[in-house]
Formats: C-alpha cells, structure tokens, sequence
C-alpha cells in the first residue's frame, strides 16, 4: 500500500524527495475564494445555503439554541463524558503552566518599560465534522483560550444531517461542559468566512459578530480559508490535513509503527502517513503489518488513499543522521522517534509540530489525553509556527514610561539618530521637553 523509496544511494538533496500531498492549499484557493465572497456578501442566507451545498443540509438556526447545548450534555454517554473531563483536567494543567509572566525592566534611571500579556478579546474556534466527529478539538480550542483570559468565544462546526442540521450531539456536549454558550451550526470554509466578516441575516441583525482571531484545525478547506482571511483577522496556524512521521531504527516493532501510520491515516484522505528509517528490514515489516493492520481496519477506503496518495511513503535512509535531516526538512505535524536513543535525537529535531517518543507515546495519546494540544501546524509550517497554545490567544504588549531625567539621559541619542535618519522632528520632539 505504501510506496517504499530507498534514499540510500541517493545524493538528492533531502527536500527534494520530501512526500508531499498534490492537493495543497494553493490549490485549493480558487474553490475556496467565491465561498468566502458569497458570506462576506451573503450573510446569514449565504451561509444556510452552502452548508446544504456542502453538508446537505439547512441548520434550522445558524446559532445552536442553548437548550440544544444543555439537552445534548444530559444525554451525553457517561463513558465519553469521564474521558472529556479527564482530558479537560489535563490539558487545564499544561496549559496554565504556559501564561507568560510579565516583566518590568528599567534600562536606566527614571525608565521603565512593562511587557505585559494581553488577551485576544474575541476569538473563533473551528471544530471539524465531516468525516468524523471531533469533540476533542473543542476541549484544545477552548482550554488554552480560557487559560489566556479571552472573554469572547464562538465554536462553529458543521451542521450534522443525521443530527437535524446542528452540530453532533457530542460536539455541543463538550462545549455545554466548558460552559461555551455561542455555538454555530456551520462547517468548512464558510465557518471561516463567518468568523472573519460577521453574519448578518435579512433583516440586517447581527446574528454572529466578526471575531478578531480563528483558530483550530480542519481539512484541506479550511486551512484554506484560515490562509485567505489572514489580514482580515489573525489565524493561530494551518492546521490541515494530519501528518505522522515516524522515525525509527531496528529496534522498533513493526506492528506499534504500522499502527501509528494507520490511526493518522484513517483522518482523511489527504492526511500523510511517512516512515523515515535507516533499516531496510524494518521498512520491509512495516510494508507487511500496514497491508495486513489496514485491511482489518473501519475506514479502509479512506486509509488506502491516504497511504496510496503522494503524500505518504517508506523512506530507507543511509543512517539516523540523515534521518534526522530528513525530519527537519520535512517539518510534520507530527514526529514519532522509535530508536535505541529517542532522547537524545530529539535534542535535534527543529521543526515538528509536537514530538512523541518511544513505543508508549504514540500519537493518539496526544490526540485525547496526553494534556498537550492536537491542533498542529501541517504541510510544513511547523518551521514557522506552533501548535495551539495559551500565547496564540494572547498578543504582548510594552507599557513605556520615561520621566524628565530618564528622558534627558538618551535625549542627545534619540537626537544623533533622528538626525541620521533624516527625520529631524523626531529629534525636536524629545529637545522641545528641555528648552
Ligand atoms: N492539523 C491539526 O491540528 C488537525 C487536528 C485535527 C484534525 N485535523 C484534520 O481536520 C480535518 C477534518 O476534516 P473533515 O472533513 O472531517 O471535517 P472539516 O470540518 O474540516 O471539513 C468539513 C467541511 O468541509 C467542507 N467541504 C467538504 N467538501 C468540500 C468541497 N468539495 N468544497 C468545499 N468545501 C467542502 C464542508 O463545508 C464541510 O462542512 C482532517 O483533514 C484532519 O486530518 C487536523
Ligand atoms: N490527529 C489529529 C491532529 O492532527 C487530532 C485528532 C483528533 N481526534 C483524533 N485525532
Ligand atoms: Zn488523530
């Protein structure tokens, strides 16, 4: 099912075998762009009208009533409501450890500058539904935000036909759970649009007020749209389709990597699932244990495309050095190291959306109960980007105070660098507070 590709022999520079999806965002933004046209112009009608293009079916009201809310946490399984709030408890605590402090520092007498964190005031959180349901990502939107202090939060996910046009029941559950009151029956890259711009319905009322921030992951689509809005309002990353890379030597066990590639895979069809290793015997076992794990598995059909597609593949490397290489180059969403030392290959990964080490963190566990954050920059931007965390939802800001003296002391510099800048009033505005 996998492609396997023996890089041994090769002298190819390593970005330029990377696995890549040929469906990325840049192709993708001109079905994206008259979406986001038509809510930007459209409003409420606009919106009800793409969810049935696109979700068939007409949300019976964009903004999911909060009766709705409280009647699908009562009837939420008791089971899935113990691992919510277990994952609730342990992503509270690793993210309370992320709030930044803030600092006073005084560059000379009578000077003083605070760098003080503020938080986004109001902010979107995307919750994908189309070829699963993802309570979990309600939980990794919503708990770093509330850690940051943001007073103003909407969750919007797609309208569920089976479900009489609202989100799936487990959805709002969660968001009842972390008491989130504004929840929009809508998906895609419309939902994206509806952050962005406001949506107003025929009478002209504001039925979901713009957002200054959107965050949180998607498919292909929306991290389309996130890209597009950007400059309208801020994104946390593109969070698109996932991606495992699993780096390992000999000593890993064949059946724990295939089934690691596998639990990605089966998220979409573009999602990529990419083994990097320096033994050809190991590729040669995951090969077997993908095909017979795969076959076994519910999502099949979409599994084997996504392992098919061009996006994933067995990568046989010289030696775990150029393993490594490999993985930085490509920069994963997520990077699993299976080897005799994964600590100390760690220290040299630089780009990755998050790591996991060893046979017993595998990705899964990170996307519900590790504590950490799933939402994770894709398609190579973990280079440039984190993964969703309390700093996303919050911007810093200098509070600067100079008295008399403090200013006399740098006046003559503030002076010597206006002039040779060639702005000159810069100067006199710090001279004319002597004469
Ligand atoms: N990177 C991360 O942090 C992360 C985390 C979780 C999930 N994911 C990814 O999120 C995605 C979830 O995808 P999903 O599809 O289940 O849910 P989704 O909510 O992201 O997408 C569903 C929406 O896509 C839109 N859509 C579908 N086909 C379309 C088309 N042809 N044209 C325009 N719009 C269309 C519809 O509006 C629909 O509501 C997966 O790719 C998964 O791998 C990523
Ligand atoms: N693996 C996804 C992040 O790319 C997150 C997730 C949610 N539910 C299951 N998995
Ligand atoms: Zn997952």
């Amino acid at each position: 099912m996998l492609t396997l590709k023996d890089l041994r022999v090769s002298t190819a520079d390593v970005s330029t075998v990377l696995p890549r999806a040929e469906q990325d965002i840049s192709a993708t933004v001109e079905t994206v762009a008259p979406i986001l046209e038509k809510v930007r112009r459209g409003g409420v009608e606009a919106l009800t009208e793409l969810s049935e293009t696109f979700d068939g079916v007409r949300p019976p009201s964009l903004r999911v009533p909060q009766w709705k809310l409280e009647e699908s946490l009562a009837h939420l399984d008791a089971q899935v409501r113990e691992a919510l709030e277990t994952l609730i408890e342990r992503a509270r605590e690793v993210h309370s450890a992320q709030l930044p402090a803030a600092s006073v520092v005084s560059p000379g007498p009578d000077a003083r500058i605070t760098n003080r964190w503020v938080p986004i005031e109001r902010v979107g959180l995307y919750v994908p539904g189309g070829q699963a349901v993802y309570p979990s990502s309600v939980v990794m939107n919503v708990v770093p935000a509330q850690v940051a202090g943001v007073s103003s939060l909407a969750v919007a996910s797609p309208p569920q036909k089976d479900f009489g046009g609202y989100p799936h029941p487990t959805v709002l559950a969660a968001a009842h759970l972390l008491g989130i009151e504004e929840v929009y029956a809508v998906g895609g890259a419309q939902a994206v649009a509806m952050f962005a711009y406001g949506a107003r319905d025929a009478a002209g009322h504001q039925v979901c007020p713009p957002v200054k921030l959107i965050t949180g992951p998607g498919n292909i689509f929306v991290a389309t749209a996130k890209r597009a809005v950007q400059g309208v309002v801020g994104i946390d990353a593109e969070a698109g389709p996932t991606e495992i890379m699993v780096l390992a030597d000999d000593s890993a066990d064949p059946s724990l990597v295939a089934a690691d590639l596998i639990s990605q895979a089966e998220h979409d069809e573009l999602a990529a699932a990419v083994l990097v290793t320096d033994s050809m015997t190991l590729a040669e076992r995951v090969l077997t244990a993908v095909d017979e794990q795969a076959a076994q598995t519910p999502h099949v059909d979409r599994v084997k495309q996504s392992l098919t597609g061009s996006q994933s593949a067995v990568l046989v490397v010289d030696s775990l050095d150029v393993a490594v290489e490999v993985a930085n180059a490509y920069g994963a969403e997520h990077l699993e190291i299976m080897t005799g030392d994964d600590v100390a290959l760690s220290d040299r990964i630089h780009n990755a959306g998050a790591v996991f080490l060893g046979s017993y963190t595998p990705v899964s566990l990170g996307d519900y109960c590790a504590g950490s954050n799933h939402v994770l920059p894709t398609g190579g931007a973990s280079a440039y980007s984190s993964g969703l965390n309390v700093t996303s939802f919050l911007r810093s800001q200098q509070v600067i105070r100079y008295g008399r003296e403090g200013l006399g002391q740098v006046a003559r510099h503030v002076s010597a660098l206006a002039a040779a800048e060639g702005l000159p009033a810069h100067g006199e505005a710090v001279e004319v507070r002597f004469r």
